[in-house]
């Protein structure tokens, strides 16, 4: 059609390349028309973005065929810390800030600049990468399982009374951000212990949380007010909307003691004036339990907070411990990088023996590696993908055995949105 210029793109026009400090005012423009992101960011927040990620860590796209050179393609990994079931700790790859130009999607980008990232995992031998999805079907293809979960809880401050009676000592107490600064990277730290798929937060991470620019802070919100007690923290913030409507948000809770969180939430649900109160907490948060009517609190939401990708299963599977004792020989596949395979999985103690499976083995359980990533920190039962059809195994003693290993105290939960 006259007038219409292509965008078609042969492969060979798109180079990749690792990001130099030159690419950085393209990177931003891209990713801002992506995620509705503002452009060009303040260079505090700009700061507070490459503090986080080295250059070498971005795999970029260009297209060299158009005359500006323009940059298509972005994608990038933090390094960070993942808490596994039973107390250890690993590195995790965190992909991030994904985006592909609109002009160019559906090309094939993504999957070059996720290949090209899989290889560098694999190279500097990561066992996990993790991330936050926008949608949920992009990733299930590159063996990524949906892992950690959250629930939004609504609930009217004020009306929820707690069952236990107030200490005759306040426990809690409002802070200033210096006391915060002081007090919350370390409390932070020991709930990542007890929390399957908490990330640990370095100082790089906390300069922009506690920061709590006003450039960051949503339309009509108020600055974070800060909840501290020994053992566990509270922010919230209070939205007034231009009609006067009221509103509060916690914007993140950590409890290291159930008896932090009692009084930590016995503060927010009873806040002065605000009429409902929103929260995002683990799926199997006891808040609800607290209460003597426990349909104060409604769920209003339920979202993958978490994807993990295995990239190495025997030493995933060697890394965390088990709830019960276990003999199965797992066939596991992964079409994407073909690093699945047999394996004979026992368990005793709590540690597992993992070995490669003589040839001839009969599997007993077989599913796909986003399966198994899915299962892995405990957020999803092995016996509901099997009712889904995607876990197979030779006996519902099998199955029980491995609900049971898999198993954990807590419902996975990371923590931290990246
Ligand atoms: C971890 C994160 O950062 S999450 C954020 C992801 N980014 C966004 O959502 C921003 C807006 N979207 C985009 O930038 C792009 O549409 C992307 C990054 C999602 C996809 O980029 P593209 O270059 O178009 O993907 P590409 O052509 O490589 O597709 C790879 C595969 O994913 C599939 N795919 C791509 N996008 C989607 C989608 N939105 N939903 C379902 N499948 C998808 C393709 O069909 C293709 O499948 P196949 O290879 O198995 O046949």
């Amino acid at each position: 059609m006259e007038g219409v210029t292509s965008v078609s793109t042969p492969k060979s026009r798109l180079s990749l390349q690792r990001a130099t400090d030159a690419d950085w005012d393209d990177i931003i423009t891209t990713d801002a028309r992506a995620f509705a992101m503002r452009n060009p960011l303040p260079d505090d927040e700009r700061a507070d973005l490459r503090n986080k990620v080295a250059d070498d860590d971005i795999v970029l796209v260009r297209d060299t065929g158009l005359s500006s050179n323009p940059l298509v393609g972005v994608s990038m990994f933090y390094r960070m810390s993942m808490s596994l079931p039973g107390a250890g700790v690993a590195d995790a790859a965190g992909l991030s800030w994904v985006s592909v130009a609109s002009t160019h999607r559906r090309r094939g980008i993504l999957r070059r600049m996720i290949t090209e990232l899989f290889e560098q995992w694999e190279a500097e031998d990561f066992t996990f990468a993790i991330l936050t999805a926008s949608e949920g079907t992009i990733y299930e293809r590159f063996g990524f399982g949906p892992a950690c979960f959250s629930h939004t809880i609504a609930l009217t401050p004020g009306n929820p009374v707690m069952r236990s009676a107030q200490p005759s000592e306040a426990t809690v107490r409002f802070a200033n951000p210096d006391e915060i600064a002081a007090a919350v990277p370390d409390l932070h730290a020991r709930w990542t212990l007890g929390t399957p798929g908490a990330l640990t937060r370095t100082p790089e991470w906390w300069a922009p949380i506690l920061a709590d620019r006003p450039s960051e802070r949503p339309l009509s919100a108020s600055g974070l007010h800060y909840l501290l007690h020994d053992d566990g923290y509270a922010s919230y913030r209070i939205y007034k909307a231009p009609s006067g409507d009221v509103r509060g948000e916690v914007n993140e809770i950590f409890a290291v003691t159930d008896d932090a969180h009692t009084e930590l939430w016995r503060v927010l649900v009873s806040l002065d004036l605000i009429p409902s109160l929103t929260a995002t907490v683990p799926v199997d948060d006891p808040l609800r339990h607290k209460l003597t009517n426990l349909r104060a609190v409604t769920v209003t939401g339920r979202r993958d907070e978490m994807w993990l990708r295995i990239l190495d299963v025997p030493a995933a599977l060697s890394a965390r411990k088990y709830a019960a004792e276990l003999d199965v020989v797992l066939d596991i596949a992964d079409e994407f990088r073909g690093r699945g395979g047999v394996f004979k999985l026992s368990v005793r103690g709590g540690d597992a023996i993992v070995t490669p499976a003589e040839p001839g083995t009969t599997p007993t359980v077989r599913m796909d590696t986003s399966v198994l990533s899915s299962i892995y920190l405990g957020g999803i039962k092995p016996s509901e993908f099997a009712a889904a059809g995607r876990l197979d195994v030779d006996s519902p003693a099998t199955l029980r055995a491995l609900d049971l290993a898999f198993g954990t105290d807590r419902a996975p939960f990371s923590g931290t949105f990246f």
